[in-house]
Formats: C-alpha cells, structure tokens, sequence
C-alpha cells in the first residue's frame, strides 16, 4: 500500500527481504501500489513467491504480468470490488492466481461485499473451463461466516486480517482452525 492507489502506506520490499529468511513458507505479494511497474524487480529481488497486481496499477496490465513470469515468479492479478470477471478474457492464460478483493483495498476490518460472491463463482468457472491450475483467492471481510460462503462459490484461498488476529497470539491458532472449519 503506498497512500496513493490505496489511502493507507504498509510493506515495502525491504519488509519482505527483512521477512524471507524467517520462513520457507510462500510469500504472496499483493501490490495496492501504482505506477506498480517500476517495483515488480525489487519485490521479486527480496523474495516474492507470487507477485499479484491490479489491472488499475499500470497502462498494460499484460505486459505487467509478462515481466512478472520474466523474472521467475508467479504471476497474479487481483481484481477490486468494481472490476468485472471479464477483463480476465484475454490474461486468464497467463496468471496463476486470481484474487477477488472482497472489500474495497486499503484496509483492514471492513465489512464483505456480498455481490462478490457472483464474481467468484463466475470466474470458479472461467478457471475450471481453462484446464489451468490457477488459485481463486478472495480477501476481506473474511471470517466462518463469509469463508464458508467464499468457497462455496468457487474460493480455493483466502485472506484474513481481523479474523486471525483477534484475541491476540494466544488466538491465532484457534482462529485459524474456525476459519479452515468454514
Ligand atoms: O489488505 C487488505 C485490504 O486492503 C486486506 O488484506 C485486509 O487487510 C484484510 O483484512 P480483514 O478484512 O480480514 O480485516
């Protein structure tokens, strides 16, 4: 997040180099940066397993994804609550993930956006009807409630904030467990 494409300034790549060393586990990127071109190489330089970019974050979103798979990451676009499953029609060939943000991005603890649910569903089947392994990803307002209803439409990942961390580290595990119980 850099205050400018979204209203909130979070992780920068040196975060992410400082983070890499502490885990094997991947590292998915969501960038809420624009212009977001000119960042792809430090992300990736520091340790990004999969760099996610919004098709509002540059002028060719395809060529964006090009440089992503040029430097041997994996390549995901993410789509805000406005953005329609169809500008995927020409790029779905090239992502392995696709991300519905199911909140407007910029902040935690904000409420699900209930017609998100057709999104994913629609594009649960643009992806099956590709034959490709690609993750269907759904972030915000994620909790046993709203998980269950993501994956029932079509979800394969989710993202939770507020839900993980509530009630502190002695929480977490709990938390997380409700949420995979979904
Ligand atoms: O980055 C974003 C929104 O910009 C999300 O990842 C949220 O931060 C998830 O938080 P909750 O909606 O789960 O509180």
């Amino acid at each position: 997040m850099d205050g400018h494409f979204v209203p909130n300034i979070t992780i920068g790549p040196a975060i992410v180099k400082a983070l890499r060393p502490h885990t094997t586990k991947p590292f998915d990127v969501h960038l809420m940066i624009s212009p977001v071109d000119a960042y792809l190489d430090a992300f990736a330089e520091a340790g990004a397993d999969t760099i996610t970019v919004h098709p509002e974050a540059g002028p060719h979103i395809h060529r964006s994804l090009q440089h992503i798979k040029s430097l041997g990451k994996r390549a995901g676009v993410v789509l805000n609550p406005a953005t329609p499953a169809k500008m995927l029609d020409y790029i779905l060939e090239m992502v392995d993930l696709v991300l519905v943000m199911s909140v407007n991005p910029g902040f935690g603890g904000q409420s699900f956006i209930d017609s998100q649910l057709r999104k994913i569903a629609a594009i649960r089947k643009m992806i099956d009807a590709s034959g490709r392994d690609i993750d269907l990803e759904v972030d915000g307002g994620i909790d046993a409630r709203t998980a269950k209803l993501a994956i029932e439409a079509g979800a394969d990942a989710l993202v939770a904030g507020t839900a993980t961390f509530r009630g502190g580290p002695d929480a977490y595990a709990d938390n997380i467990r409700a949420l995979r119980g979904a």
